[in-house]
């Protein structure tokens, strides 16, 4: 209470109201202990976010557990200063630091301090843009492997030369794949068997782990912080909705130790690969054997799950938006099939990085597929010091001033809305509410802007230290797949695909709107495109 009352206030900071009434009726209102949480966590995917920053502009302050201030955060300059000016000062919200733990367990997504800077400093070096350059053809061959599966499906149960093909299930087992091979050399095999143990957990996994948060969950997680360590694991231990987490970790696990196991093995030999496991060479340093197993595997975890879901996700999302707009498809088609004709004239037969540059339509698509729609809508800090943050553009507070700089306090939780950072009409203009991959090829109007995120200024990748460390990954993994799926299928909207909601389950997921339960779906008509010589 001393601290509640002594501590800089933000009561003058402009935010939606929330249902502050203890009882309804002679039940406890469990929405009153809740504040705004409910409908930031079970609304689509940042739509209340959008709701807010409209109304109240680009800092909004939202209210946590127990009356408790947060704010919700889309300024360029605070989120830049979060980001990257204060590096660890900034630290990720504890309690969802323990959602992550729950999914990869205490690997980089999770760290904070000077544990992330040394594990961090460990993997980087493995994800260089020679590196990940070097994985196109990975990427392309997956995709390639994809592509001709479908091709066979069509053949033999499509009718038309067409059939219905629901793609979160195919692009999360072909990006598993991919990050299977690129990272660990090795092949998950969830294209090749349905029944792939690791790829049908995976499947559900987050739709069932953080898919529509009831009132005693998000009450639940949101103060587990507060519980002791014994008693919070005994929770996780005994939650019927952590069932399908526990089951994956265990499988996971096994995954992760037989790689671990035949990958060490491989390098002790001196038969290193090409993955990034391989590059790194921890296993056969004397640092490998400083860090514990479990250390290794959760290293394993983090990058099978935070480099699959995320990626996929986007192509989800990709798909949908050509399919919405087929004026644009058809545009990127003409651009990729002409590629195709240089490369084949120049005696080539498969895409580098290099090629891409005479590719501007394709790469304007990526960066408006990764500003619209981010696989990961929040994140989530707490202040680790009082603070001041600057702002771009000054706030009307509640009692009339204006605001040019904001002071907060110690302990203060914000979250980082990518979403509306990515459409803040600020920073990308006008129409950033519109899927326009065309605002990429408009020359630039000289004004200088504030860079807040690792790549094309959105924030999809986060910043700073605590920036995605795959994003040369994912940015070449993402073109070779809109290379082989745009070349060689047409994508069009089924009855379905009109009721798709940006569900919201760490990642975004499509899903159909009631059927939340089935998990993510995206019900697209695939069609054999036919290049006219
Ligand atoms: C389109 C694809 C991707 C998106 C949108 C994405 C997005 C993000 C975001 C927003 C973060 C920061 C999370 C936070 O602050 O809580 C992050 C972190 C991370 N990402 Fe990605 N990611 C993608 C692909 C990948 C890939 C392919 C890999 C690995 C091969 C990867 C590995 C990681 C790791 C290990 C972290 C933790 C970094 C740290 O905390 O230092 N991501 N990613």
């Amino acid at each position: 209470a001393y601290r509640r009352i002594t501590k800089i206030s933000l009561s003058h900071i402009r935010g939606p109201i929330a249902d502050a009434s203890l009882l309804l009726g002679w039940t406890l209102n469990l929405k009153a202990f809740t504040g705004n949480l409910p409908e930031l966590y079970q609304s689509d995917a940042a739509a209340a976010d959008l709701k807010w920053q409209k109304t109240y502009g680009d800092v909004v302050r939202i209210k946590g557990i127990l009356g408790e201030d947060r704010l919700l955060i889309t300024d360029a300059k605070a989120l830049q200063y979060i980001y990257q000016t204060s590096g660890y000062h900034w630290p990720k919200m504890w309690e969802r630091r323990e959602l992550s733990r729950l999914v990869t367990g205490p690997g980089l997504t999770w760290a904070d301090g000077d544990v992330h800077k040394r594990q961090r400093k460990i993997m980087l070096p493995g994800f260089g843009t020679p590196e990940s350059r070097a994985f196109l053809p990975v990427f392309l061959g997956t995709a390639n492997k994809l592509a001709e599966k479908w091709k066979d499906m069509i053949s033999t149960s499509g009718t038309d030369g067409s059939m219905v093909v629901n793609m979160p299930y195919w692009l999360s087992r072909a990006t598993l794949d991919a990050i299977g091979e690129a990272a660990f050399g090795y092949r998950f095999g969830g294209l090749d068997d349905d029944k792939n143990e690791l790829a049908n957990a995976y499947t559900t996994l987050l739709s069932e782990t953080f898919g529509s948060p009831s009132l005693p969950a998000i009450f639940t997680i949101s103060t587990w912080a507060h519980l002791p360590a014994w008693l919070r694991h005994l929770f996780q231990q005994k939650s019927a909705r952590l069932h399908h987490a526990r089951a994956t970790e265990k499988i996971g696990n096994s995954v992760a130790k037989s790689l671990i196991d035949a990958k060490a093995n491989a390098l002790m030999g001196g038969k290193g690969g090409k993955d990034v496991m391989s590059l790194l060479g921890i296993l056969a340093t004397p640092i490998y054997i400083l860090l514990t197993p479990d250390t290794m595997l959760h290293k394993y975890r983090t990058i099978m799950l935070a480099g699959h879901e995320t990626t996929a996700n986007t192509l989800n999302w990709t798909l949908l938006e050509l399919c919405k707009q087929p004026h644009i498809q058809n545009k990127l088609r003409a651009e990729i099939w002409d590629a195709e004709a240089t490369l084949r004239a120049n005696g080539r037969t498969q895409f580098e990085v290099s090629d891409f540059e005479n590719m501007p339509y394709m790469t304007a698509v990526v960066k408006e597929a990764l500003r619209f729609h981010p696989a990961l809508h929040h994140a989530y800090r707490q202040a680790g010091r009082d603070d001041v943050l600057p702002l771009s553009t000054p706030l009307q507070a509640s009692d009339g001033t204006v605001v040019t700089e904001l002071p907060v306090p110690k302990g203060l939780k914000i979250v980082a809305s990518i979403t509306g950072y990515n459409r803040n009409k600020l920073v990308f203009g006008e129409d950033a509410d519109v899927f326009n991959p065309d605002r990429w090829l408009r020359p630039s109007d000289g004004k200088k802007q504030t860079v807040v995120g690792v790549y094309a200024n959105v924030l999809t990748f986060a910043a700073g230290v605590r920036s995605c460390i795959g994003w040369r990954f994912a940015l070449y993994e993402l073109h070779a797949f809109i290379i082989e799926l745009i070349s060689n299928f047409e994508f069009e909207l089924t009855p379905e695909a009109e009721h798709i909601r940006r569900h919201p389950c760490l990642v975004v997921a499509p899903t159909i709107e009631g059927r939340e339960k089935e998990g993510a779906q995206l019900p697209l008509r695939v069609r054999i495109a036919v290049k006219g010589e």
